[in-house]
């Protein structure tokens, strides 16, 4: 059984450059994802992508632009188990504040180029560029 997930790639767009925001794990590989998390029961991933950036980054669906079109899914092992996470592409209206739960230790905006060298995971990184393309296709 695959372990869903679903989460949300913010940018914000600060002197007409794009910045991602990637969240740091407070838990070993500290490794740096954007805003996601399980889905729960009952739930679908669209559902779970925003309620899961609201518990990480105080950010609510009300200050973002979700761009339903662009999305793409990650698959990988966590745990010993496969697990998928469907992120959506989200432009956060007003460069605001994020506040962090426990889970997370640090937060930080990235240009393209920043946000696959942190994020690390060469599929991610192959998301952030998809994320990026559709972004100057749609500007
Ligand atoms: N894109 C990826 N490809 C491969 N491994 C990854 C990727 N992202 C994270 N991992 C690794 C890091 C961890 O060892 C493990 C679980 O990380 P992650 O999927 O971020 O779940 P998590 O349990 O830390 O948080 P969450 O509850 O937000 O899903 O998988
Ligand atoms: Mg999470």
């Amino acid at each position: 059984m695959v372990v869903k997930a679903a989460g949300l790639v913010i940018y914000r767009k600060l002197a007409g450059r794009i910045e991602f925001l990637l969240l740091q794990a407070s838990y070993p590989p500290h490794h740096w994802t954007p805003p996601k998390g399980h889905v729960d029961p009952g739930e679908d991933e669209w559902k779970a992508a925003i309620r899961e950036t609201k518990e990480e980054t105080n950010i609510a669906k009300e200050q973002l632009t979700i761009h339903e079109d662009c999305h793409e899914t990650l698959y990988y092992e966590a745990k010993g188990k496969p697990k998928s996470v469907k992120y959506w592409l989200a432009l956060l209206n007003n460069p605001d504040d994020v506040s962090l739960s426990h889970e997370h230790q640090n937060w930080k905006w990235c240009e393209l180029e920043d946000a696959i060298k942190i994020a690390d995971y060469a599929e991610m990184g192959n998301l952030f560029r998809k994320f990026a393309g559709w972004l100057s296709d749609h500007q």
